[in-house]
C-alpha cells in the first residue's frame, strides 16, 4: 500500500498526472514523474499546503473538516430453507474528520480512504470558483462511500442471514470491514456503531474520538476475528466437517442404550452403534448363541449393554398404556365386595349340577318367570351379600384365565364325590389352586348316594395337603348334595367365612374394572363379551377397553338376560359394543377417552406378537437356565405327564432331586395321560416347560403350546429326560437329539392273517408314513408299543413311504394287538443345535 506511485495517486484524486505534480511541487515535493512513490508524508505535506493556500486555518477549517453523515436503510431478506423473511435495518453514522496531527495507529487508514478526503481539498486550491463544487463533490463522495459501504452490509447480510437468520442487526453493521469500503476520508474513524458514535456525540467528541481511535480498532478487529473464526468454524461443519467426524475417541464412548421390552440382536448393535456380530460374539461369551434376528428380551438386552461398557436404560414400550391406566383414579369409599368362586373337581364328581342347583334355588328367586341365561358366570345373593360363580366349571377355565394374568377368583369350590373319592383331576385341581395361591372349599358331594364315605375323602385329600379343619388343618370340608340340595347353604356360609378372612374391598363409585370372562361373536348383536366386575361400576354408555379391543358399551345384560343400567362390584354382566372379542382373562376398563382407548388398543394388537416372540425364547428349556444363575435362586418350572402313575412318581422324584441350592426344580402339575389344554395353560400361566413321558399333546394342547412358543419335549427313557434337564443346569446343554414326530397313521381296521400276524388298515393323518424308520403306537395319545415296521403296503405293492390323507396297511414287527382308533407314528431322530 505504501508503495503508491503519483500515478496511482493522481487515479484515486481524479486529477490528471502533469496537474497533481505541479501542486506536489507547489507543495514543496520532489516528485517528478508519474512514477515516483508517494509516502505517507508526502500526502499529508501535500494536504497541508493546500490547506493553507486555501487560505483557513486549523480552527477556520475545523467546522468543514467534519462531515457526519446518518443513514437508516430498511429491507427484508428471506431465508432460503423455512421461506422466513426477516427485516434487516442498517444504521450507519458516519463522522469524517479531517485531522491536524498524525497518529501512527491510524495510518492503514489514512493509506486506503485518504485520497478521497484530498479531492475536494485539491479542488478548492485549484481554483476558488470550484470551492462550492469541491464541497459537493466531497459531500457526494462520502454519500459515495456510504452507500456502498451499507450496500457491501447488505449483501453480506444476505449472504450470512440464511445459514444464521439470527444474527443481529449490529452485526450486520459492522460486517463491512474498511478496506471493502471504498472511500472513508483520511484519517477518518469510520465510527460503524450507531449506538458509541451518539454516545460520543454527548461528550466531547473530537478528544473522545482520538483517544478511543486505537480501543476502538482493537476491539473491532478482536470481535471481527472471532465472528470470522466462528462463522469458519461453522462452514466447516457444513462442508468441510467430515475430518472432526471420524477423529479417533481417545477414549471408550459409554453410551446410554434405551432397551425397550424386546429387541433384536440387530436393532441391539445399532443403537450401541457396533456391528451386530460383536453383539453376537460377547454373547456367546456369556453362553448364548444367537443370530442376528433374533429377538432377545429386555432383561438379558440389559446384560449384554453393560457387559460391552454401556449403560442400559430400560424403557417400556407401554408408556402411554401405563400413563392412560395410571390416570384412572379408584379412590373412594370402600365396601367388601361379594368373593367370586371357581369349581373344580374330577370329571363326574358333580361340578355342573352343583353351579346348576344353586344358580336354580337362588338365581331366579324373585324373579317373576326368571330363567337363568348361561352368560359365564352368575351371582348369586344370600344374607352375608352374595356370591359370584363362574359358571365355567373345570380346570380349563380357570388355567386359561390365570395364563393371561387374570385373577378372577377368590375362593375354589373343589368337588370331590364322596363314592369315588379324590381321583387324578382332583389332585390337578388342587395343583391349580395351590399353584394360583386361591384359598380352597372342599365340597364332598353325592352325599345322599349310598356308599358315601366323607371320611375317606378326608382321608385321600390329607395325602395331598388338604387338611380338614376338624383335623386341625385350615380347610373347610361341607358336605352337600347338588341332587337334593342338602348342606348347600352350609357351602355358600363357609365360601363366605373364607373370603372374610381376604378381606375383599371395592370402590363403587370408581370407574369400572374387571376381566373378560368369555365372548363370542353373536350373529345379530356383533362381540358379546361377558365381564366380571372387579372394582367400580360399569354403566351403559362407558368406553370400554377390554385386552385388545375397545368400544362404547351399547347394552348390559346380567344372568337373567335383563337389560341393566350398571353392574357394581363382583357383578358379572354380558356387554355390547366391542369392535372385537376379547379372550377370556382379558383385563378390562373404562376409560373417559375414546381416542385413548383406541391407541392402547392398537398398540397392544402391534405389541402382542412382539411380545409372544420373545417369551417364547424364554420359556425354553435350555434359556431358562442359561438365564438364571446371575443373582437369586432360579426356579424352573415343570408340567409332567406320564403314560403310568409308577414312572410319573420315579421321574418327579428324580427332577425334585436335582434342586440345587441355586437352581431350583419344581413339578407344578404332574398326572397321567395325555398332555392337554389345560396341562398347556397351566404351562403357560407357569412359564413351565411341558414335559411328556410316553405321551402326547392333544390337539387343543398343540394349538395353545403352538400359539405360545411353549416348550414341549416327548421322552421315553427317564435317565434321558433326568439327563437333559441336568445338562442345561450345569449349563452344558450339547447339540441335542431330538425326536421328530414325521408321520401319523390312524388305524381304521385290523386284520389278521394267520402268518403274518396282525395288519393295520391305517389313514396317514398327518405328515409321511415311512417303512424303515422308527414307530411308536399310541392309545390315546399314550405310547403303548416302540419299534419298527415290518411291512408298509398300499394294495398289494410294498412301498417305501405313503404320504398324508392316502390309505395303506401297516404291520408292526413283533407286536399283534393294534386296534382300531390306534395311532402309528413314525419318528426320526435329528440332532438339533443348541440356540441360546
Ligand atoms: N346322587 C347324586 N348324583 C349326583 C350329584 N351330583 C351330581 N350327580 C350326578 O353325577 C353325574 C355327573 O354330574 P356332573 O354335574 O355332570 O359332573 P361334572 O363334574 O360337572 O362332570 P363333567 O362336566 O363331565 O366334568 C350326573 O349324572 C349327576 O346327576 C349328587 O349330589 N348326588
Amino acid at each position: 500500500m505504501s508503495e503508491m506511485t503519483v500515478k496511482d495517486f493522481a487515479v484515486k484524486v481524479g486529477r490528471d498526472v502533469p496537474r497533481l505534480l505541479e501542486q506536489m511541487k507547489e507543495a514543496g515535493l520532489e516528485h517528478k514523474a508519474e512514477g515516483d512513490a508517494v509516502s505517507e508524508e508526502d500526502k499529508r505535506q501535500l494536504l497541508d499546503y493546500l490547506t493553507k493556500s486555501h487560505g483557513g486555518s486549523a480552527e477556520q477549517a475545523a467546522p468543514r473538516n467534519r462531515i457526519t453523515l446518518t443513514r437508516k436503510t430498511r429491507s427484508r431478506i428471506k431465508t432460503g430453507d423455512r421461506g422466513k423473511s426477516i427485516e434487516v435495518q442498517v444504521r450507519k453514522k458516519r463522522t469524517y474528520v479531517k485531522r491536524e496531527e498524525e497518529k501512527p495507529a491510524e495510518e492503514p487508514k489514512v493509506e486506503d480512504h485518504g485520497p478521497r478526503q484530498l479531492v475536494g481539498d485539491m479542488a478548492e486550491a485549484q481554483a476558488k470558483r470550484e470551492a462550492q463544487e469541491a464541497e459537493e463533490a466531497k459531500q457526494r463522495a462520502a454519500e459515495q462511500a456510504a452507500r456502498e459501504a451499507d450496500e457491501k452490509a447488505k449483501a453480506e447480510a444476505e449472504a450470512a442471514v440464511p445459514a444464521e437468520p439470527e444474527i443481529p442487526v449490529p452485526d450486520l453493521e459492522a460486517t463491512p470491514s474498511p478496506a471493502d469500503a471504498p472511500a472513508p476520508p483520511k484519517e477518518g474513524r469510520p465510527d460503524r456503531r450507531s449506538a458509541p458514535a451518539k454516545k460520543s456525540g454527548k461528550k466531547g467528541r473530537h478528544d473522545r474520538d482520538e483517544d478511543r481511535g486505537d480501543r476502538e480498532e482493537r476491539r473491532r478487529g478482536g470481535k471481527k476475528a472471532k465472528r470470522a473464526e466462528r462463522r469458519g468454524g461453522r462452514r466447516g461443519g457444513s462442508q468441510g466437517g467430515g475430518k472432526h467426524g471420524f477423529q479417533k475417541p481417545t477414549q471408550p464412548i459409554v453410551r446410554e442404550v434405551s432397551i425397550p421390552e424386546s429387541i433384536s440382536v440387530a436393532d441391539l448393535a445399532d443403537k450401541m452403534s457396533i456391528k451386530a456380530n460383536e453383539v453376537i460374539k460377547t454373547m456367546f461369551t456369556m453362553g448364548a448363541a444367537v443370530t442376528i434376528n433374533q429377538t432377545i428380551d429386555q432383561d438379558t438386552a440389559a446384560i449384554v449393554v453393560e457387559e460391552m461398557g454401556h449403560k442400559p436404560k430400560l424403557v417400556k414400550d407401554d408408556a402411554l398404556e401405563t400413563e392412560v391406566l395410571e390416570n384412572i383414579s379408584y379412590e373412594g369409599e370402600e365396601i367388601t365386595r361379594s368373593p367370586v368362586v371357581t369349581v373344580m373337581g374330577h370329571v363326574d364328581h358333580g361340578k355342573t349340577s352343583l353351579l346348576d342347583y344353586i344358580r336354580r334355588a337362588k338365581v331366579a328367586t324373585g324373579e317373576a318367570g326368571g330363567i337363568t341365561q348361561h352368560i359365564g358366570a352368575y351371582h348369586v345373593e344370600d344374607d352375608h351379600g352374595g356370591v359370584t360363580f363362574l359358571d365355567t366349571p373345570g380346570h380349563a377355565a380357570f388355567t386359561a384365565m390365570r395364563a393371561r394374568g387374570a385373577k378372577a377368583t377368590d375362593v375354589v369350590v373343589l368337588v370331590v364325590a364322596a363314592d369315588d373319592g379324590v381321583m387324578p383331576q382332583t389332585i390337578e385341581a388342587i395343583e391349580h389352586s395351590k399353584a394360583a395361591g386361591v384359598p380352597l372349599v372342599v365340597a364332598v358331594n353325592k352325599i345322599d348316594k349310598q356308599g358315601a364315605d366323607p371320611d375317606r375323602v378326608k382321608n385321600e385329600l390329607s395325602q395331598h395337603g388338604v387338611i380338614s379343619e376338624e383335623w386341625g388343618g385350615d380347610t373347610q370340608f361341607v358336605h352337600v348334595s347338588a341332587k337334593s340340595g342338602e348342606g348347600i347353604e352350609g357351602l355358600l356360609e363357609s365360601i363366605q367365612l373364607v373370603s372374610e378372612v381376604l378381606e375383599l374391598k371395592a370402590v363403587p363409585e370408581a370407574p369400572g374394572k374387571g376381566v373378560v370372562v368369555e365372548s363370542r361373536l353373536d350373529k345379530g348383536r356383533g362381540p358379546v363379551a361377558t365381564v366380571l366386575v372387579q372394582n367400580g361400576t360399569l354403566k351403559k354408555g362407558d368406553i370400554v377397553l377390554a385386552g385388545l379391543h375397545y368400544g362404547r358399551v351399547r347394552a348390559l345384560t346380567n344372568e337373567l338376560g335383563k337389560q341393566v343400567d350398571e353392574a357394581g362390584p363382583a357383578m358379572p354382566v354380558e356387554i355390547q359394543g366391542l369392535d372385537g372379542t376379547p379372550e377370556a382373562g382379558d383385563d378390562f376398563m373404562v376409560l373417559d377417552d375414546e381416542k385413548k382407548a383406541r391407541e392402547v388398543a392398537n398398540f397392544r394388537q402391534g405389541k402382542y406378537r412382539e411380545v409372544r416372540l420373545a417369551r417364547q425364547q424364554k420359556a425354553k428349556l435350555e434359556n431358562m437356565f442359561s438365564q438364571m444363575g446371575q443373582e437369586e435362586v432360579a426356579k424352573v418350572n415343570i408340567v409332567l405327564k406320564a403314560d403310568v402313575q409308577g414312572s410319573l412318581e420315579a421321574i418327579k422324584g428324580a427332577l425334585e432331586e436335582l434342586s440345587t441350592d441355586e437352581v431350583q426344580v419344581a413339578v407344578v402339575s404332574s398326572g397321567v395321560g395325555g398332555i392337554t389344554g389345560t396341562d398347556a395353560n397351566l404351562a403357560l400361566a407357569s412359564d413351565a416347560i411341558v414335559v411328556g413321558f410316553n405321551v402326547r399333546a392333544d390337539a387343543a394342547a398343540r394349538e395353545i403350546i403352538e400359539r405360545e412358543g411353549l416348550d414341549l419335549r416327548y421322552y421315553s427313557v427317564i435317565y434321558q429326560l433326568i439327563d437333559e434337564v441336568k445338562q442345561a443346569m450345569s449349563g452344558m446343554l450339547a447339540p441335542e437329539w431330538k425326536e421328530e414326530i414325521v408321520g401319523v397313521a390312524e388305524v381304521r381296521d385290523v386284520f389278521r392273517a394267520p402268518k403274518i400276524g396282525a395288519v393295520a388298515g391305517c389313514m396317514v393323518v398327518e405328515g409321511t408314513v415311512y417303512r424303515h424308520k422308527k414307530i411308536r403306537v399310541l392309545r390315546e395319545n399314550v405310547v403303548i408299543y416302540e419299534g419298527e415296521l415290518e411291512s408298509l403296503r398300499r394294495y398289494k405293492d410294498d412301498v417305501n413311504e405313503v404320504r398324508s390323507g392316502i390309505e395303506c396297511g401297516i404291520g408292526v414287527k413283533n407286536y399283534n394287538d393294534v386296534q382300531v382308533g390306534d395311532k402309528i407314528e413314525v419318528f426320526d431322530q435329528v440332532k438339533v443345535e443348541r440356540t441360546l
